[in-house]
């Protein structure tokens, strides 16, 4: 393990920034503060910082490395797509097992381990989707949480006959999740409505990209969106939407978060005389709901469908669709500024020209999934902070801290301080970089942020103490990564639900029997 001091940075965390020299060893941070002497400078890497932030490094909680979908697989795989991340600044991914319908989580979760575990460049964790269900389903999700390390559970409205559970089974699995002290992801559309929009789309003669967006317009996504966040509350259940594209989703989360436990005292009266004032308990329930966008969404738009040159278009094929109002990376910008919506991911799931031309004749088989690992933090430190919407420290909240803070790994990861792992970024916000497919380090021969120039540069990056990246030369090994469990029950999520559960537990009211007559009810016949 490397000794590193990293000398004259400002810290920035996500509750506070300040300039202090941080000092590493062993893959855990030892010491942060003004002016460190490190016990020995033998063997110390120096690393001058000055003019430059330090940052936790990112954590990307959604990708889809190597992925087994629709009928290929997503091309970077968990050597190409870890090395991309840590030379965009990112230092842990989280990604899906996913079992078709009818197998067994457990068996998903392995196969998706021996996947990762030669290959990966930076720390990695898994969710596990929920794809059907049964006592077996709901057993299993048990063992996962209580021994697997797993503790965020993926149930996909949308892929019709593939991956989309019903409401019932949504109820089912939010119950569990809340039973076992776990997350309920979503995947937010109606699947229904997109199988029927789909049809009549090709029954239109339209069978390209722009078919894609046309069979499942926003109200798809906010439809569901809504419907899942009623499910989830009515079992009190945490509830994380993954991928939110679009403004009215978007605004169904940020009003369901908002929604602040009023307790009213209303007086109320039947009849012709007042009842003495009553005092009626209103508690309308503020909602432990989390959204989030993705760089795609934050950096570009769904008018790309409309692209003359097929293969442009079909490149920007992703579920949910990237939205045509071109306003919208704007106002997910500002409500991830303001606190609306929680955390940014990127649901890297390339496909290159070849394999996205599957769908040549009909968008439906255009295999669904964009880059993003790679761009992420550049593009959330251009559209946010350079635009002035975010300060630094908020951007470490929204690239970092609360997705370790929701999925129970927080300050393990996330934070610079004395005893984190030394997973950190050495950030210039001030450089510059050209976005392309020609320099990228993803396994794509596309970027849906082609030619976009960003401010902010992931100039080192550190993964539990290692330099893996500097100054564009990587120093990474495949299988250096490791897997990092999570505990079920994650605070910051669970202390608001257990006091939820205290205060919102609905009573009978105590009443005198009614003793008066009963209409006789009509023999049946
Ligand atoms: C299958 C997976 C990736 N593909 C996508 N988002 O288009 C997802 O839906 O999150
Ligand atoms: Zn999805
Ligand atoms: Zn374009
Ligand atoms: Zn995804």
């Amino acid at each position: 393990m490397q000794k590193i001091w990293i000398r004259g940075g400002r810290v920035v965390n996500a509750d506070c920034s300040q300039v202090a020299d941080v000092y590493v060893e062993d893959g855990k941070i030892k010491a942060v503060g003004a002016h460190l002497q490190p016990p020995s400078l033998a063997g110390v890497q120096v690393i001058d910082a000055s003019n430059k932030l330090v940052l936790p490094g990112g954590i990307d909680p959604h990708t889809h490395l190597q992925f087994p979908f629709m009928g290929t697989q997503s091309k970077d795989d968990f050597y190409q797509g870890t090395k991309a991340a840590v030379a965009g600044g990112t230092t842990m991914i989280i990604d899906f097992a996913i079992p078709q319908k009818g197998c067994s989580l457990i068996e998903a979760y392995e196969r998706w381990r021996s996947w990762a575990d030669p290959k990966v460049c930076c720390d990695y964790a898994l969710h596990v989707a929920v794809t059907w269900w049964s006592d077996k389903v709901k057993e299993e999700m048990k063992i996962l949480a209580q021994e697997k390390g797993v503790n965020s559970f993926k149930m996909f409205m949308a892929y019709k006959g593939v991956y989309m559970v019903g409401d019932l089974e949504l109820h089912s699995a939010f119950s569990q999740c809340k039973q076992i002290g776990a997350i309920a992801q979503v995947h937010a559309e109606n699947g229904d409505l997109i199988a029927e929009g789909a049809k009549k789309m090709l029954s239109l003669g339209i069978t390209g990209p722009e078919g894609h967006q046309l069979c499942r317009p926003e109200e798809v996504e906010a439809e569901a969106t809504l419907r899942a966040i009623t499910i989830a509350n009515s079992v009190n259940c945490p509830l994380y939407v993954v991928h939110v594209m679009s403004k009215s989703a978007a605004t169904v989360i940020a009003d369901a978060r908002r929604q602040g436990l009023a307790v009213g005292y209303f007086p109320y009266s039947f009849g012709c005389y007042w009842h003495s004032y009553q005092t009626l308990k209103v508690q309308v329930k503020g909602k432990v709901v989390y959204g989030e966008p993705i760089a795609a969404g934050l950096g570009t738009d769904g008018t790309h469908y409309w692209h003359k040159e097929w293969s442009h278009a079909a490149a920007h094929v992703m579920g949910p669709p990237l939205r045509p109002d071109p306003a919208t990376p704007d106002f997910l910008m500002n409500l991830l500024a303001n606190g609306d919506l929680t955390v940014t991911a990127t649901d890297n799931c390339t496909f290159d020209i070849c394999q996205k031309a599957l769908g040549k004749d009909d968008f439906t088989k255009i295999p669904n999934g964009v880059n993003g690992v790679e761009d992420r933090m550049s593009v959330v430190w251009e559209k946010g902070v350079h635009s002035g919407k975010m300060d630094e420290n908020r951007f470490v909240a929204v690239t970092s801290t609360n997705t370790a803070k929701i999925f129970n790994l927080y300050p393990r990861k996330g934070r610079i301080a004395v005893g984190s792992d030394a997973d950190i970024v050495i950030w210039d916000p001030k450089a510059t970089r050209t976005i392309s497919a020609k320099t990228h380090h993803q396994a794509i021969d596309f970027n849906i942020f082609e030619g976009m120039v960003c401010h902010g540069v992931a100039v080192v990056t550190i993964s539990r103490g290692k330099v893996v990246y500097q100054n564009g030369v990587f120093h990474v090994a495949a299988g250096d990564g490791r897997y990092v469990p999570r505990e079920p029950f994650p605070e910051y999520v669970y202390k608001r639900i257990r006091q939820r559960d205290q205060v919102c537990q609905p009573v009978p009211v105590k009443r005198a029997p009614y003793v008066g007559k009963v209409i006789a009810v009509a023999a049946e016949g």
